[in-house]
């Protein structure tokens, strides 16, 4: 299967759902539609043999439905393996809700979204994503208990950015160690693409290890808030793919190594937050690979969150949360090693660890 980002002009061309080149077996995808809010939204239920599929909700003023339900089934898709590689007993599932979250997020809708998730009856668990804030979640919480990523003050774990941050700061500190014989970012020139919530968390990671960080972003006003926060530099260029740098971390949306990006790409070292950052997994993972450019998965180091969210569902503390985020080091030089010994890309090497765990799992049900 691929996950190729189809131009948006062209998905019309092929069947709706089923044929969907993101379409990958997944069990169930819900349309949700009501008037009166004006919610439009997609849920993505790709697997639930591990368990409920949990996944956030984004919001996002998609170009057209054609573009919600792409972005849908990837990123669903995508949680399926970060659970299962993460370890956690979940399933992947994601929504998106159509709109912009600026200007078109009500309470109700958000109320309305939530009794959606409600009829699904555990099946999908939501959290937040783009476009989401915990206050989103308490809001859903008042008419759903499937959902996550709540406030702590309403007995959740919070904002789960931060701890997305310190696992994907792990992951980068094991590429690094792979790449360079030193997992020590002092003096790293790092470029950060994206300073939302998890950006600016990785921003003061990687600030307080003394990396060189450079900072982009489509919003000014977040730019220049960042910037004079932990002291780094607003990129003034207009290529950043093609500027020198040890480490480029992707942390605003996905597909940004794609076709025109990866000939310009200089980074030593791909490592970030942002979800399916690979347009095509398998060409652009084998393109990296044979430029000499260490990828860190994107769905194994930004597990953080996950893993902050899961800790709701289980009971468990802090300690635990910061335990399995730590883990994601090793994890990923165990998968940086894997895959050099079996000659595969990076990606590959992370998917089939995960695809053999929910193999196993199908077996024993
Ligand atoms: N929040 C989490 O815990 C979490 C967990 C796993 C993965 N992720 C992924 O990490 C990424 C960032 O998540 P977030 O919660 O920080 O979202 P966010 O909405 O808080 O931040 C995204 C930022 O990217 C910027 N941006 C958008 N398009 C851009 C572009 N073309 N160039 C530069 N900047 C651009 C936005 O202005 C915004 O500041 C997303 O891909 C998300 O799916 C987030």
């Amino acid at each position: 299967m691929t996950t190729d980002v189809v131009p948006t002009n062209e998905l019309h061309k092929i069947d709706p759902v089923f044929g969907q080149l993101s379409f990958d077996n997944h069990e169930q995808i819900v349309f949700c539609n009501d008037k009166d809010t004006g919610l439009k939204a997609i849920i993505g239920i790709h697997n639930t043999v591990l368990g409920p599929a949990l996944g956030g909700t984004r919001m996002w003023n998609y170009k057209s439905e054609w573009e919600a339900l792409n972005d849908v089934l990837r990123l669903s898709r995508g949680m399926t393996f970060k659970s299962a590689i993460t370890g956690l007993n979940l399933g992947g599932g994601k929504a998106v809700i159509i709109g912009d979250a600026k200007t078109q997020k009500t309470p109700e809708l958000m109320l309305r979204f939530g009794e959606f998730v409600h009829s699904l009856g555990g099946k999908y668990i939501t959290a937040e994503d783009v476009g989401m804030a915990t206050e989103d979640m308490d809001l859903v919480r008042t008419v759903t208990p499937y959902v996550t990523g709540i406030s702590e003050s309403k007995g959740g774990a919070g904002n789960p950015s931060p701890i997305t941050a310190y696992g994907v700061f792990m992951g980068m500190k094991a590429a690094a160690k792979y790449k360079f014989g030193s997992d020590i970012l002092e003096d790293k020139v790092i470029y950060v693409e994206g300073i939302g919530n998890v950006g600016e968390a990785l921003v003061e990671n990687l600030t307080n290890e003394g990396a060189k960080v450079y900072i982009s972003d489509i919003n000014q006003e977040r730019l220049e808030e960042v910037r004079d926060k932990y002291n780094v530099d607003i990129y003034g260029g207009s290529n950043l793919y093609a500027e020198e740098m040890d480490i480029y971390a992707p942390c605003a949306l996905g597909a940004t190594i794609n076709d025109v990006s990866i000939r310009q790409i200089r980074a030593k070292v791909i490592a970030g937050a942002a979800n399916n950052q690979l347009a095509d997994e398998q060409k652009h993972g084998m393109l990296l690979r044979k430029k000499g450019i260490v990828y860190a998965p994107d769905f194994l180091i930004n597990a953080g969150g996950i893993i902050n969210v899961y800790a709701e569902l289980e009971n468990y503390d802090r300690k635990e949360i910061i335990r399995k985020t730590e883990h994601i080091y090793n994890t990923t030089l165990e998968i940086l090693n894997n895959a050099e010994a079996n000659d595969v890309t990076t990606h590959q090497a992370a998917l089939d660890i995960a695809q053999a765990r929910i193999n196993a799992r199908k077996k024993e049900k």
